[in-house]
């Protein structure tokens, strides 16, 4: 695939967030799942309702990235960072594209909590959706907090949790978020083992399950279609890769950190 180059005004979902469809092949696709489903065991990190794998070096618990090479199926077939890099959101930050993945696997069902990324990243995240589509929704904190212990990292402040936006992620799909869309927004998936969608023509009387998105006129027409028969979008199994700019980098390897002394 060729370099994507700048992005276009109707890529701009709403400001702060970018969609392209379409940002790999079907054989860039396959490629990517065959090394993540032929990837050691070790790799993996269980969480409690997902796994996931890291790639690019550890954090440290005061955000600094330890280096480690990225895999060869993110920077060299498919380049993947270079192409992230040619969108050109990447302009501001300190080493011009990202450094570190997050790669998340969410079975049907499985999903992730409203969260904010943090400080740690230069706050620009690009992630691309493999194996199935999701959908992806952008919540807002309740605007007058009562807490005033609240902190400004998000810490115990409430969630509005009616989402102000939400998009539908294909697979092959990449979306960035930036300004204000990372810095004060948070972001999240339901679990759920399929999505209703209601295309721009519904009427409001149509399932109150049925979720808006506002990304419509930039997918696909086969889901297109599906959604205007009133189908769900059955979920499979998706692979997401969550590419960002850690700020602080060393080159050292990563030590146990321990709590006790030296
Ligand atoms: O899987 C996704 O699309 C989102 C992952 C995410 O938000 C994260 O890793 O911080
Ligand atoms: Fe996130």
């Amino acid at each position: 695939m060729e370099e994507t180059g700048p992005i276009e005004v109707k890529n701009v979902v709403v400001p702060g967030v970018i969609y392209l469809a379409e940002f790999i092949s079907e054989e860039e696709e396959e490629h990517l799942i065959r090394k993540i489903k032929e990837s050691s065991q070790q790799k993996w990190k269980a969480l409690a309702n997902r796994r996931l794998q890291i790639w690019g070096g550890e954090i440290t618990p005061k955000g600094t990235l330890c280096r480690q090479p990225l895999p060869d199926f993110v920077d060299t077939y498919p380049d993947l960072v270079s192409r992230i890099k040619a969108t050109g959101m990447f302009p501001d930050s300190p080493h011009k594209q990202p450094n570190h993945i997050i790669m998340n696997e969410y079975l049907p069902g499985q999903g992730i909590m409203p969260h904010e990324d943090g400080p740690v990243y230069h706050p620009v995240v690009a992630t691309l959706s493999l194996g199935s589509h999701c959908v992806f929704n952008y919540y807002k904190y309740k605007d007058h907090d009562p807490d005033p212990s609240s902190s400004s990292s998000g810490v115990g402040r409430a969630v509005d949790m009616n989402p102000v936006f939400s998009l539908l992620l294909e697979r092959r799909s990449l979306v960035i978020s930036f300004s204000d869309m990372y810095t004060s927004h948070l972001h999240g998936i339901d679990e759920k083992t399929e999505d209703f969608i209601v295309s721009n023509a519904s009427q409001p009387s149509e399932a109150s399950t049925a979720i808006r998105i506002d990304n419509f006129h930039l997918i696909q027409n086969d889901i297109k279609e599906t959604i205007q028969k009133g189908q769900p979008l059955k979920r499979e199994t998706r692979w997401s890769l969550t590419c960002r700019d850690v700020t602080r980098t060393s080159n050292l390897a990563a030590r146990p950190f321990t709590t006790g002394r030296k």
